[in-house]
């Protein structure tokens, strides 16, 4: 054999040698890994990704049964799609599977994935973290302190509304709800203390693009994600992005929080208590004696209520809208609650809410339909686990398909219907359909310890948001237009084509929209 004859035949041993010891191992990998499409070697089912995730998630499911896997790139995706086993993955194995796997556009914008309360693993900094949030912001009692800051945001959008129905203007529904729940958020985190009204609206404005932005990165699929070894590339380059975006939402919240310590340290008269002054305390104070409570910690918290409350409640008030105006019956039935409840002659408000079952219903039926969230944000086991039988190997990204199972024909009768009246007392079949994530076909929150920490402010928005809408002005879509209910993927769903349509004041007086 000569020595070109002999590096040929040593070159194919090594290579069919290589070849069986990669069979072998992934072999292995995928000892009793739950069923799903083979995909490709190197990327797996990364090419055949479809734009809408959930729905695409949703067919597979119908094909590999109520737990699959897919391969994406390094990473395996686990896709739950059944109440059952949501109840293994979020109650009876809740911790095993609390962890979160922070893509690489979450990193920045959390500081690091470490210091706020949607990526952080659990442990006793995001204990601190939530405890903080729900206790001091969140909580119907932390709520109630802030009422009055609501009506008055509440009052700026009817009188704006009132003045582009008055130009017969039509009104961006998503961006006008985004803009008020924007205000109502930033003004509970820290009051007043950024000045004049122009400033706030100002503020505002460029929230809602950074919003739209970073919502938008994080529903994108990254390289970096599926191939961590190659994130130090970032090969699209939404490190960078987000980087950026990271940086202008810093110096926003680094110019407020001066603004709020320079006051005080010139002893000036201090402001209402809000959530910012109750963090500087305890970033003052270090902590709470047990965990460390820092300068970053207080920016990340500003950072995950700014971008977890807003784009989520003002996209389920456009879809409840969305809903209503194609369905004038129900439209009709909300009205008549509405004026029984508040009448014309006076503008609704918040004590008005809890006697609205109606439109409480339609909101619930809204979030059954357009859960804010689709797969909510992946877990992420942190040890291998096992659910129905098969293995879930630690690392892996597992979603949890509420929009599929909150359509699942086997558990809601005529389940692509808007029936806002199966949310009525009586028309659940005995089960306990609310926001607690205690029946595991109805979720649009989540739920076990990972569950929404805003889950009450949500509640009031949203319905403060629908009420308020529909009591005050009839809406009729611009000559020409048609209203579809397309919807658009990303980590917070859109509707495919903003709502758009022109208000008609349907109060008895003109002087009750500026009241
Ligand atoms: C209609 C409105 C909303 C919906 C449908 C919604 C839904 C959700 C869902 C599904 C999750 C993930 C649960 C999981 O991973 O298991 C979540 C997490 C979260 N939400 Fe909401 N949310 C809404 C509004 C809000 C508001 C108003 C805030 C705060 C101002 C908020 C703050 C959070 C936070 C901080 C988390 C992370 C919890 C954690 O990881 O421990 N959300 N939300």
């Amino acid at each position: 054999m000569d020595s070109a004859a002999a590096l040929l035949y040593a070159a194919l041993l090594l290579a069919a040698a290589g070849a069986y010891l990669y069979l072998a191992a992934s072999r292995r990998g995928n000892h009793n890994l739950p069923p799903g499409p083979r995909g490709l070697p190197l990327v797996g089912s990364l090419p055949s990704l479809d734009p809408q995730l959930h729905a695409y998630f949703a067919r597979l499911a119908g094909r590999y049964g109520p737990i699959f896997s897919i391969r994406l790139g390094s990473k395996l995706g686990v896709v739950v799609t059944s109440p059952a086993l949501a109840r293994e993955v979020l109650r009876d194995q809740d911790l095993l599977f609390s962890g979160r796997d922070v893509p690489d556009a979450a990193r920045s914008i959390s500081y690091g994935g470490g210091q706020n309360i949607v990526w952080n693993p659990v442990g006793p900094t995001w204990r601190l973290l939530r405890r903080v949030c729900v206790r001091e912001m969140l909580s119907p009692a932390g709520l109630e302190n802030v009422r009055g800051l609501r009506d008055r945001e509440f009052r700026d959008t009817l009188r704006h509304l009132h003045a582009q129905a008055a130009a017969a203007a039509p009104v961006d529904v998503g961006a006008q709800m985004f803009l008020t729940t924007m205000n109502v958020i930033t003004g509970t985190l820290w009051g007043s203390s950024i000045g004049s009204d122009a400033e706030r609206a100002a503020v505002g404005k460029e929230f809602r693009h950074l919003v739209a932005e970073i919502t938008e990165m994080l529903g994108a699929p990254n390289v970096s994600d599926f191939f961590p070894a190659l994130a130090r590339f970032d090969l699209q380059g939404i490190r960078r992005k987000s980087d950026v975006l990271k940086e202008r939402f810093n110096q926003m919240f680094a110019r407020i929080i001066e603004q709020r310590v320079r006051a005080d340290q010139a002893g000036a008269e201090p402001p209402a208590p809000d959530f910012l002054e109750y963090m500087l305390k305890l970033e003052k104070e270090g902590g709470d004696g047990k965990t460390a409570f820092t300068m970053t910690n207080v920016k990340a918290l500003l950072m995950d209520m700014v971008v977890g409350g807003t784009e989520t409640t003002s996209n389920t008030v456009e879809w409840a809208m969305a809903e209503l105006m194609t369905k004038p019956r129900l439209l009709a039935k909300v009205r008549e609650e509405l004026d029984a409840v508040v009448g014309r002659d006076a503008v609704v408000e918040e004590a008005h809410l809890p006697q609205l079952p109606y439109l409480h219903a339609v909101l619930k039926e809204t979030l059954r339909l357009h859960p804010a969230l689709p797969l909510m944000v992946p877990h992420c086991p942190d040890a291998d686990a096992t659910v129905a039988g098969y293995r879930v190997p630690a690392g892996s990204r597992v979603f949890v398909n509420v929009w599929a199972i909150m359509r699942d024909p086997a558990v809601w009768e005529d389940p692509a219907e808007f029936v806002p009246e199966r949310f009525l007392p009586g028309g659940g079949e005995g089960r306990k359909l609310d926001f607690t994530g205690s029946e595991m076909d109805y979720l649009p929150f989540g739920s076990g310890r990972r569950i929404c920490a805003g889950i009450a402010m949500a509640d009031r928005m949203t319905a403060y948001s629908l009420a308020m809408l529909l009591q005050a002005f009839d809406w009729e879509l611009p000559g020409g237009a048609r209203l579809d209910l397309e919807e658009r993927f990303a980590i917070v769903m859109k509707k495919a084509t903003p709502l758009v349509a022109v208000p008609t004041p349907r109060l008895s007086r003109p002087e009750l929209y500026s009241a």
